[in-house]
């Protein structure tokens, strides 16, 4: 089981700093991280930073207690998997295939049988099976991003990394892929981050927030944690009301102050 932990780091883009002393206590295989903040805050920079792609000026990743710099790229392929914000809608792949490299890809073990099996269940589970021979380029956006989910979901990392997995998806898509996103964490026992602009969509599926602004981490804990500190609002420059509501949902009311 797999902790992933981020002690002191630090990203620049050139000179300019993004990501300022950023330390992240242990994140726990088995639960959901919802990464959250305004634009610009430096989420997909920290994902980007733990899978790999940006390189840190300073501080570590650690994955079980053991920084990740010194894995090589094939061993962190195999640990992380980051579904990055934009993704291959020019693909010209059918969705069975596109999701068969992703399996490959992460060095899915077993033969061609067992492996297309695993591309058949995890299309079944985000509920693409339907799109199975399309080619991904003729997809819809919310249906291209169904398969982006389902590529990141049948590699068995222990870490997955999903920025804004929910943008091109309505509202019962998007309730699904986080529920499936939870549920296979959990039984799993994988460490799931997510970046979302959705509070609501956090506070229902995330066992965890990060609130992030101008690259440093300023909230961490539970969502009625986070969501009930005055620093949220004033992070998103909102009034912001957390309730919770009959059904025992945390309800996230924001307004233009
Ligand atoms: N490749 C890059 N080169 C230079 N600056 C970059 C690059 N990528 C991101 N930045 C800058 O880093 C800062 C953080 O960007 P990042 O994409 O991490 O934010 P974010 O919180 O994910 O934003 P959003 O919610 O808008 O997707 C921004 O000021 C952005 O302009």
């Amino acid at each position: 089981m797999t902790r992933l932990a981020i002690e002191g780091l630090s990203v620049a883009y050139g000179r300019r700093p993004v990501l300022r002393d950023v330390t992240v206590p242990a994140l726990l295989p088995g639960t959901v991280t919802a990464l959250l903040g305004p634009n610009a805050s430096g989420k997909s920079t920290l994902l980007r930073s733990i899978a790999g792609l940006k390189r840190p000026n300073a501080g570590r990743i650690l994955l079980d207690g053991k920084p990740i710099e010194g894995t090589t790229l094939a061993e962190r392929t195999r640990l992380v998997r980051y579904v990055p914000q934009v993704y291959a809608s020019a693909a010209r792949l059918t969705v069975f295939d596109a999701v068969l490299v992703a399996a490959r890809a992460a060095g899915a073990s077993g033969g061609a049988g067992t492996v297309a099996a695993r591309v058949e269940a995890i299309l079944a589970r985000t509920r693409i099976a339907h799109l199975a021979q399309r080619m991904i380029s003729d997809l819809s956006g919310g249906q291209q991003q169904l398969v982006a989910l389902a590529q990141g979901l049948v590699q068995p990392a222990p870490v997955l990394l999903f920025d804004e997995p929910t943008s091109a998806l309505d509202l019962r898509h998007q309730l699904e892929a986080l529920a499936l996103l939870r549920g296979v964490a959990l039984t799993d026992g994988r460490v799931a981050v997510v970046a979302l602009h959705d509070l609501s969509l956090a506070a229902r599926h995330a066992d965890r927030v990060l609130l992030m602004s101008q690259g440093q981490v300023v909230a961490d804990g539970t969502p009625g944690e986070v969501f009930s500190d005055p620093v949220c609002g004033r992070t998103y420059g909102v009034d912001l009301v957390a309730e919770t509501s009959r059904r025992g949902t945390l309800m996230i009311d924001a307004a233009l102050p």
